[in-house]
């Protein structure tokens, strides 16, 4: 990390509550920030910050109440996402709205927008908010497959894992890639067609020709996100595997759709290396509007950590894989 990026991450944190509110037809309300204050312009989800005193569920509803004359019902956390701006930091904490009454209303003279979940995106939101909507729309669960041992067991459990509910996954086998390139191609011929089947999203581990041929997505390995200036052309998605700051930095300006980072905790794949802890991870996290995936120790069961910390969820091979 370098010192200038550390010495940013400091000062305390605002906490900012925002709701997603969802109307019969599950469009988003989407609420543009006024002339006048910071980040005008951009569209949010409405909220503000937590008065002293208050609760965050407390400090929604009255939120809610004050700027959009509706009664709201707060729900479950979607994310929390720490992030740094160039004078402030803060905590944007998302709830969903479980249920709300009244009319929608505009009362602070602000626009208002009801968006269908997959055009999200195409609204300019600021930092923070790049992260909740890879939260509401994207899968929490990474896989990452082991090594394969033999064929047949390696796609029994990559469809096991397909039918429990895995819906992104990275082909990854080192050795074989390495060892039989062949065989490794027509191994992830017959993953793709297994993972699309449930409409899995599938990337392959750092081979852009084998993503090209397959029509997938590419996981980029650390060592080759440090050669990389634009984003590769693949017709998937691109996820790239970071440690550090620099990382992170690089996957973002490369145009990466999110990144992995870690090891969070210790992992028996990296015996005697110690986690960064989650602490850190919400320091590296604060600095880049990423999704990002922690790995390294992690299960399916830490997702609702993981997104108390500002994650986009947990990617693992072990903690992710059937048994
Ligand atoms: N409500 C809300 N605020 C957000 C989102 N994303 C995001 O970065 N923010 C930031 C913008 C503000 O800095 C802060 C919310 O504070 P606010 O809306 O109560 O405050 P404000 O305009 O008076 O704030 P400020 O100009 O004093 O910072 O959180 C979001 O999706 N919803």
């Amino acid at each position: 990390m370098t010192e200038s990026r550390a010495g940013a991450s400091s000062g305390p944190s605002i906490h900012v509550v925002a709701g997603v509110i969802t109307d019969a037809r599950d469009r988003i309300l989407l609420a543009r920030r006024t002339e006048g204050r910071d980040l005008a312009g951009l569209w949010e989800f409405p909220g503000g910050k937590v008065d002293p005193g208050e609760t965050p569920e407390q400090a929604l509803v009255r939120e809610l109440r004050e700027e959009l004359g509706i009664e709201a019902r707060v729900g479950e956390r979607v994310i929390v996402v720490p992030q740094q701006y160039p004078h402030k930091r803060l905590r944007l904490d998302v709830r969903r709205i479980a249920a709300w009454s009244g009319t929608v209303k505009g009362l602070d003279g602000q626009a208002l927008a009801w968006v269908p979940p997959h055009r999200l995106a195409s609204y300019a939101m600021p930092d923070a908010d790049r992260p909740v909507v890879a939260a509401l729309r994207d899968p929490s669960l990474y896989l990452i497959t082991p090594e394969p041992e033999d064929d047949v067991s390696w796609l029994d459990g990559l469809r096991a894992a397909c039918d429990a509910g895995i819906a992104r996954v990275q082909l990854r086998a080192p050795m074989l890639s390495i060892v039989d390139p062949a065989h490794w191609s027509l191994l992830v011929e017959r993953a793709v067609a297994i993972a699309r089947e449930v409409d899995a999203d599938v990337l392959v581990n750092g081979d852009l020709a084998l993503a090209e041929r397959h029509g997938i997505g590419l996981h980029l390995r650390a060592a080759q996100l440090a050669e990389l200036t634009t984003r590769p052309d693949v017709p998937g998605r691109v996820i790239a595997s970071c440690h550090t700051l620099d990382e992170l930095v690089r996957a973002q300006a490369c145009g990466c759709d999110a990144a992995v980072l870690g090891p969070v905790l210790p992992t028996a794949s990296h015996p005697g290396q110690a986690g960064i802890g989650w602490d850190a991870f919400a320091r590296l996290r604060e600095q880049v509007a990423l999704p990002i995936y922690a790995i390294g120790g992690l299960v399916a069961r830490d997702v609702e950590v993981a997104r108390a910390q500002g994650a986009q969820g947990v990617a693992a091979i072990r903690g992710l894989w059937p048994r």
